[in-house]
């Protein structure tokens, strides 16, 4: 499935992408094209995909067909010119147990030439991070804070994040929400970002797209605002005849003798107006019922 068909070269693709773990199939023929300045939410129950997918998207992992690009280079040979404009954030922290918060942010430095020290001890100020303690004495939720913080400091062109906010608090992940937009120079190309997470209220409210992701398949892939005008959910008695199995119809079940029936009112053949539109937590739950 493809999010566009512009003209514009796209700042992330996957074509027929499949990785299979032992006798399982982790990722089953992904194709994705995310447009520049997309803010994409990858969502899916625990397994799904969503981390092996983010890992082949930056190389960590090698697909067994198929092949990605991210800004146009292929994922498992990105030149330093594309890591440069890249961020990722890795579902399990990574960072040195030895180094204080403040030593990563200086070393980090070093290697990227866009990294923005003033940028990067604000961002460390507005999530409370403790700078002078050392990684291993951090809380679960301040590992993470630094974290997203060493793949934010160089103002990325493109951000992967894998569950980046799951151990934050309220506040925090508010603010880390606001800084992903952030970009140093207001006039230059929109970020792109990448997005896995469970938070679903907290993702519904800053992605444009949204990719649902179930045993290593994209199930529906879309933009936001499309996918809440469209994709609707129709209660009807249990033996009707409205809406039979075919196009359109992205899943049904029985609930208290009734059916529910969610559909693609774009292409199923629904009575008009028919159906109620769901939230993100909703439509993810109906997915996956
Ligand atoms: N190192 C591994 N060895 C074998 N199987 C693995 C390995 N890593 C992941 N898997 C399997 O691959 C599938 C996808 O796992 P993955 O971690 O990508 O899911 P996820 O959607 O990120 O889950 P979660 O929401 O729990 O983080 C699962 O069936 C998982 O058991």
């Amino acid at each position: 499935m493809l999010f566009d068909d512009d003209a514009a070269p796209p700042a992330l693709v996957a074509e027929g992408l499949s990785l299979w773990r032992g006798n399982c199939i982790a990722l089953n023929h992904i194709n994705l094209r995310v447009p520049v300045g997309a803010v994409v939410g990858l969502v899916g129950r625990n397994g799904a995909g969503k981390s092996t997918l983010l890992r082949c998207l930056v190389g960590l992992s090698a697909p067994d067909t198929g092949h990605c690009h991210l800004l146009g280079a292929p994922s498992l040979e990105l030149p330093d010119a594309v890591r440069e404009r890249l961020g990722y954030v890795a579902q399990t922290p990574d960072l040195f147990d030895w180094l204080t918060a403040e030593q990563h942010l200086r070393r980090f430095s070093a290697l990227y030439r866009g990294y923005d020290e003033r940028r990067a001890l604000l961002l460390a100020s507005q999530l409370d991070l403790p700078l002078g303690v050392r990684a291993s004495r951090l809380s679960g939720g301040d590992q993470q804070k630094l974290s997203v913080l060493l793949a934010l400091a160089h103002d990325p062109d493109l951000l992967l994040l894998d569950e980046p906010v799951s151990s934050l608090d309220p506040m925090a992940r508010r603010n880390f929400m606001r800084s992903l937009f952030e970009r140093r120079d207001a006039e230059g190309p929109p970020r792109t970002v990448l997005i896995s997470s469970h938070l679903l209220t907290d993702l519904e409210r800053v992605v444009t797209h949204v990719a649902f992701l179930r045993a290593g398949q994209l199930q529906l892939v879309g933009e936001w605002d499309a996918l809440t005008e469209h994709v609707r959910l129709l209660e009807l008695p249990a033996g009707h005849t409205a809406l039979p199995r075919g196009a359109g119809v992205l899943n049904r079940r029985e609930l208290a003798g009734r059916e529910r029936v969610l559909f693609d009112a774009r292409v199923a053949e629904a009575p008009p107006a028919a159906g109620q539109a769901l939230g993100l937590d909703e439509l993810f739950a109906e997915l996956n019922a």
